[in-house]
């Protein structure tokens, strides 16, 4: 009911709390209670207008609602709102004047925007429309909204978090793995469909004891597969045991996997068990395998098609039972044809393969694997930062050269280096500037190079020439990212809307033309 501003003072705002709360208990599906609320709290604060607008993963997840004779005005307050309010995590209210339109005279009024807050991150905004001459109860009515904003963040963060669980695949034995929840340096976290096929062919594949070679790029998470693959197999209880392959020298690594005898060599002067001792019973895990010469390859064959070897300097043969995962990320098949790599142990190797997705073949789980890393660094180091949205639409759409390793890296720095509670997009320390254009190829799952490989330069391209045309290709793609809202874009590209307007300007391009 609405109610007037001199009733409003004298109002009890807890019964208006109480009311949401019950609204939340009783509806079922998330828009149906942000619609509820926002209409009643629309009403109560005899408002015309509002929205709710969601940034960041949120948008992708909620559908924003509208209520009120000035709905559409009301949405592009919001949007207008979004990034101020969520970075500043205040309420805020301010005179606006709503333009003319063919049906009716140009409106003075004031807009109340509340932030809606998360767990670890600004989700939206609520915003009300109130014609200028009923803006009595300001402080009040802006004190309602934000307690309301607050409520709905940890409703709809709760939604987030159930649907996460329920999302969550089922480990060999029946236990639920709980990747997303709380903090464990072997959870792999995702939830995008790339990474659930990934996750269920390492659950299927834990149970056997049959070779894995885990292929991706450096960074994607091969050996933290490598240690679900043990946890959830039925050699748990023994050794996991890893040897990077490519960090030692040819005779290093053969007495490192096969052990030495005494005197087998100088300096030799007890005797040694190798890698493949210390893991009977368990599980090998041999990374960088791609990277082993073509001697040490036969000696590995040897012992995957045999299961025997010996000790260097040593002739008993010794017997284990050791189940190996390999991970790479060579192109073997490259490898093989170009006779770098033994095609019979690739054919050893390759029996189960699984392809650990880069993260710009999920981005949807930018957003999560930034929550998970957060919650820890924050832990870490004692802070309780949170992120905007703009600074999260900023990290999802970097091209993360470095997979997940990178990505933790920048949370670590952004939260040791932080200097306010809200993240901000020009509190990222991404490792370039996102102005960057995706400088890695969409590459073979199989064939990544350690580092991004420059494109090679069209012949006639100038410097100044190519610098506009990522300017101008970047400021496009932001524009298309933010439906064309112009305050949004800007923030994305971490520059201010004066000086997007410029660039439009000299680019020539048309928000409205390029949706
Ligand atoms: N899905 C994930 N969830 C959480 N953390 C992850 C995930 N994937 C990778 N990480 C983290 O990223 C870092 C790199 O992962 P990992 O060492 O397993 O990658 P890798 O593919 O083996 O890399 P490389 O090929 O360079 O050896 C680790 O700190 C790891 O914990």
């Amino acid at each position: 009911m609405p109610r007037s501003d001199a009733d409003r003072a004298q109002h009890n705002y807890i019964g208006d709390i109480e009311q949401v709360a019950r609204i939340i208990s009783s509806a079922r599906l998330p828009s149906g209670v942000l619609q509820r609320i926002l209409q009643f709290v629309g009403e109560t604060l005899s408002a015309q207008g509002g929205a709710v607008v969601l940034g960041g993963e949120f948008a992708a997840r909620f559908a924003g609602v509208s209520w009120g004779t000035f709905q559409d005005e009301s949405r592009q307050l919001g949007q207008e709102l979004l990034d101020g309010v969520t970075v500043d995590s205040t309420p805020t209210a301010r005179q606006t004047t709503l333009p003319r339109t063919s049906q009716r005279p140009a409106i003075d009024g004031v807009v109340l925007a509340a932030p809606m807050l998360g767990l670890q991150q600004a989700m939206g905004v609520m915003v009300l429309f109130k014609p200028a001459e009923s803006a009595m109860t300001l402080d009040a009515d802006l004190a309602l909204l934000n307690a309301i904003g607050l409520y709905l963040g940890l409703y709809l963060q709760t939604t987030v978090l159930r649907e996460q669980v329920k999302a969550l695949p089922q480990t060999a034995n029946g236990r639920q793995n709980r990747a997303a929840i709380g903090y464990d340096p072997d959870r792999m976290v995702g939830d995008s469909p790339a990474m659930h096929a990934a996750l269920q062919q390492l659950q299927q594949a834990a149970s056997s004891r049959s070779t894995v070679l885990l292929r991706g790029e450096s960074g994607t998470g091969k050996e933290l597969g490598a240690r679900a693959l043990h946890k959830l197999g039925d050699r748990s209880e023994q050794a996991f045991v890893k040897l990077n392959c490519a960090a030692l020298p040819e005779n290093l690594l053969e007495s490192e996997l096969f052990g030495h005898e005494r005197g087998a060599f100088t300096g030799a002067v007890r005797m040694r068990r190798g890698r493949f001792e210390i893991a009977d019973k368990g599980t090998l895990f041999l990374d960088e395998i791609g990277d082993i010469s073509l001697a040490m390859q036969v000696k590995l064959l040897r012992v995957l098609q045999e299961r025997t070897f010996e000790r260097v300097g040593g002739s008993r043969p010794i017997e284990v039972d050791v189940r190996i995962i390999a991970a790479t990320n060579v192109d073997l098949e490259e490898a093989v044809r170009q006779g770098r790599f033994r095609e019979d142990l690739y054919y050893r190797l390759h029996v189960v393969p699984i392809v650990l997705p880069s993260l710009r073949e999920r981005r949807e789980d930018i957003p999560l694997l930034v929550g998970y890393f957060l919650r820890r660094f924050n832990d870490e180091n004692g802070k309780d930062l949170k992120i905007s949205s703009a600074a999260m639409d900023l990290v999802v759409s970097y091209d993360w050269p470095g997979n997940v390793r990178e990505l933790e890296n920048c949370i670590e720095r952004m939260v040791v280096m932080a200097r306010r509670e809200i993240i901000a997009p020009e509190d990222v320390p991404l490792p370039v500037n996102l102005t960057r254009p995706n400088a890695m190829p969409s590459a073979l799952p199989n064939a990544m190079p350690k580092a991004p490989v420059p494109a090679p330069l069209p012949a006639a391209a100038s410097l100044p020439g190519a610098v506009a045309d990522i300017e101008r290709q970047r400021v496009v793609e932001a524009l298309q990212r933010c439906g064309g809202v112009q305050t949004r874009a800007a923030s994305i590209l971490g520059i201010t809307p004066r000086q997007l307007g410029y660039r439009l300007k000299k680019y020539g391009i048309d928000p409205k033309q390029i949706l």
